[in-house]
């Protein structure tokens, strides 16, 4: 093939600068078609033999080579025996000494780029008209993406819904958060705009695997961080937890696992208590969390008595040990073959020290802590607590009792105080239980910004007692 040095007589459109699909205008879900993205480009292209390729590129690799996202530099040439390198147009100026040292010779390449070349953001930027933007981050569940788009979106949200689906390789249903949310029990209602019509769904959250179906209880992936600081900040090894609004677990879970609490663990949606007690066996954590399905003042007002019920305290101690001696087979099993085949077939099995929480006398008589994630309404369940002030007094102040402590109470809630949110946080707080918390706060927390003016609190603070049983029980022990 002999060389040349002419460039073709062809005018090139700067490729870089260029790079977007076609300008399209009326585009809504009722025309949108993947045929609309087809856009083809010419740019020069050296042809060269194919030993000769190697070198050539490594020399045209800084400047020369046309280098785009998810675009091959090297096509395959008319024959076998060569190989077209595609040049940056720039470069063309430069070309005539090159393709005379490496014996190529200058030609065109067209390239077509089409749907599943652009980015979703590009394709969306073309369809969508100027006066809306691209809806950017998006929240995933598992295989769920939720968006919530504004009025306006209304001739595209199917679309948006298909691009999204075809670009994200672990999407398989998006859907649109509608404006209603089910007040109770603080789920969604939502529409399908692409995929699989399936809300079933599995996240991981701190080394748990929680499964639920997505349209029917409540999960939100921004408070991943909130349930860690929870557990890892203020929950201490085997100590005893009542979870009032629990629920698939994103708290109780944790707990269990990480820090072997005994954890009480409540919701009042029969399908949030399906899945956690479904999650709690899943991650094998049933001889740690007992589920519960009531009203969240009820539960606060009878969790001692739930607690010191004998019945259920022999049946938690039971399934301890049975974990505990299962536990324990199964680490022997483990370790017999580093002992050596004979030695260890004979081996008397090591006594395994029980765990307090396997004799029915050692659980906790008291909880250590109570959650109340329900930011809407959890301070109206406060003054429930009134009720357990003087029980948690009596048992501080009875000398034989373990319990030497009022329990924290990591209550939620929402201000627009955006001056002092801590103060306004513990202000309605206050005023519910009709009691002053000075004194008694241990942290307030701000979660997130849920609006422009708009935080959620984490008031975590210790029960006020009835007097310093503290005090007493070290006066007259
Ligand atoms: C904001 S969600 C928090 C769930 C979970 N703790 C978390 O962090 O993801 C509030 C939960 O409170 C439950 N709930 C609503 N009213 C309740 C009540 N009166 N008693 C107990 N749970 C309630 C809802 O079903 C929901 O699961």
């Amino acid at each position: 093939m002999a060389p040349t040095s002419d460039p073709p007589a062809f005018a090139y459109t700067p490729f870089r600068e260029g790079l977007r699909p076609p300008t399209l205008t009326g585009i809504t879900d009722a025309n949108f078609s993947e045929s609309l993205f087809i856009r083809e480009w010419t740019v020069p292209a050296i042809q060269i033999s194919r030993p000769a390729c190697g070198k050539a590129m490594a020399q045209l690799r800084d400047r020369g080579i046309l280098t785009l996202p998810r675009l091959p530099s090297i096509r395959a040439a008319s024959d076998d025996e060569h190989r077209l390198l595609l040049i940056e147009p720039a470069f063309l100026q430069e070309v005539a000494s090159f393709l005379e040292a490496h014996r190529g010779e200058l030609t065109k390449q067209t390239i077509t780029l089409d749907y599943k070349y652009w980015t979703s953001d590009q394709i969306l930027r073309a369809v969508l008209p100027e006066s809306l933007d691209i809806p950017g981050a998006f929240e995933t569940v598992g295989h769920i993406a939720h968006l919530n788009l504004r009025e306006g979106y209304d001739d595209y949200k199917k679309t948006i819904g298909r691009v999204i689906l075809d670009k994200c390789a672990t999407i398989r249903t998006v859907v649109n958060k509608l404006d209603s949310i089910d007040h109770t029990f603080r789920f969604f209602k939502m529409e399908v705009l692409a995929g699989d019509d399936d809300f079933l769904t599995t996240v991981r959250e701190d080394q748990v695997k929680f499964q639920f179906d997505f349209s029917r209880v409540y999960w939100n992936s921004r408070l991943q961080g909130e349930h860690h600081r929870l557990v890892s900040r203020h929950f201490q090894k085997g100590q005893a937890i009542a979870d009032v609004m629990a629920g698939v677990g994103p708290f109780a879970l944790p707990a269990a696992l990480h820090k072997e609490c005994l954890v009480f663990a409540n919701d009042l949606n029969p399908e949030s208590y399906k899945w956690l007690k479904a999650n709690t066996d899943a991650n094998h954590l049933g001889h740690l969390v007992v589920p519960f399905n009531q009203d969240g003042r009820a539960f606060i007002t009878d969790s001692l008595a739930l607690l010191h019920d004998e019945d259920r305290r022999k049946a938690i101690a039971e399934r301890f040990a049975r974990m505990q001696s299962l536990r324990a087979k199964k680490g022997l099993k483990r370790k017999r073959p580093e002992a050596g085949p004979e030695g260890a077939a004979d081996a008397a099995e090591p006594e395994v020290p029980l765990h307090p929480f396997s004799r029915t006398e050692s659980l906790p008589r008291a909880f250590d802590h109570y959650v109340m994630n329900l930011p809407a309404s959890a301070v109206t369940f406060t003054d429930a607590f009134l009720a357990l002030r003087e029980s948690y007094a009596a048992m501080i102040a009875d000398a034989s009792s373990p319990v030497s402590r009022a329990p924290l109470i990591h209550c939620y809630a929402f201000t627009k105080d955006m001056e002092q949110p801590e103060a306004d946080a513990q202000k309605q707080v206050e005023e519910v239980m009709g009691l002053s918390l000075a004194g008694h706060v241990v942290e307030c927390h701000n979660v997130r910004k849920v609006a422009p003016r708009k935080d959620m609190m984490c008031l975590s603070f210790r029960l006020p007692l009835p007097c310093d049983v503290s005090l007493a029980r070290s006066l007259y022990t």
